[in-house]
């Protein structure tokens, strides 16, 4: 980086190593809950990555532990070589600086303009002038096709803008790795499809590594370079998405062809039928 590098610039890491996250026999579970087994993978660094699977699988569980909002019970998850687990508060600042993260719906703050929302960490993470705020702020808009709404307020913006706002915030501070937790949910094929090919676009163009948790399978396999299943605990397929989708793993099949009977678990852990139904109440079975 060159010295006169504005100080919010962070390089991408000149290292060699190829993944910017990997996770090495991470176990974690809430409370007496196991959700991950011994998960071990590995983000490409500069790609697009999907993060996939049944529902309740633990998906966003993975992301959180990535962001260190909760820590592995066991192994490690390592970002950019640091295990994010054993970081005290300061380190942990660091690494998250470096993320960019883009929740379900964006989470606008509806008080805020659109440029005020992209904006915000800006002003909160650095000491920018406002004059190079605002440079910064029309590039982001700009890259995601939005610098014309700039004086618009969330109330005023269709739900596919929103997630463009959202993630023009979530670039705001040039991040290395950018989580997207189900970026496409309740958008409309057209402002989907729009939304799919602008995370591609902002992964090659600003040299980003994404992380995409998704259900949607077709557009998700289409965009990424990379698939990861994750399935009754543990990893059950990854891969590039045309071998995943082509593999013959019973509980791979399932999922690639959305099929409601086989190996992944339909019900959440519970007791059983006869229990919770049973003779116990009097024979009401
Ligand atoms: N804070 C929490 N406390 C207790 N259990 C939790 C908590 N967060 C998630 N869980 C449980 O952990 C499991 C995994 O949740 P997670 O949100 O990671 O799944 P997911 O794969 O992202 O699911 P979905 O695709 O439905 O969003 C779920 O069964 C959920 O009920």
């Amino acid at each position: 980086m060159s010295k006169d590098a504005p100080a919010f610039f962070i390089a991408m890491d000149p290292t060699t190593d190829k993944s910017l996250v990997e996770f090495r026999h991470v176990a974690f579970g809430y409370d007496s809950r196991a959700i991950l087994n011994d998960v071990s993978f590995a983000v490409p660094r500069g790609k697009v990555t999907a993060l996939m699977g049944a529902s309740g699988g633990g998906k966003t569980t993975v992301l959180r532990l990535v962001g260190g909002q909760i820590r592995a019970r066991r192994g490690e998850v390592l970002v950019n070589g640091q295990d994010v687990g054993k970081l005290d508060a300061a380190g942990l600042y660091a690494v998250r600086r470096r993320m960019g993260m883009l929740f379900q719906f964006g989470a606008l703050f509806t008080d805020m303009s659109v440029f005020d929302n992209v904006a915000f960490p800006l002003r909160e993470h650095t000491n920018l002038p406002e004059s190079l705020i605002r440079d910064i702020v029309l590039m982001k808009l700009d890259a995601v096709g939005l610098r014309g709404a700039r004086e618009l307020m969330p109330s005023e913006v269709s739900g596919g803008m929103a997630r463009r706002v959202a993630l023009a915030r979530a670039i705001a501070l040039d991040p290395d790795l950018v989580m997207y937790d189900e970026p496409f949910a309740g958008l409309d094929p057209i402002s989907l499809g729009t939304a799919a090919r602008l995370i591609r676009q902002l992964n090659d163009t600003l040299g980003l590594t994404s992380i995409i948790v998704s259900h949607d399978l077709e557009e998700t396999f289409r965009i990424a370079d990379h698939v990861i299943i994750l399935a009754n605990g543990g990893i059950a397929a990854q891969g590039r998405p045309e071998d995943v989708r082509r593999s013959e793993d019973p509980l791979v099949h399932q999922f690639v062809n959305a099929l409601p009977e086989g190996p992944v678990h339909f019900h959440y852990p519970a007791m059983t039928v006869e229990d919770d139904f049973g003779n116990s109440h009097g024979g009401r079975a």
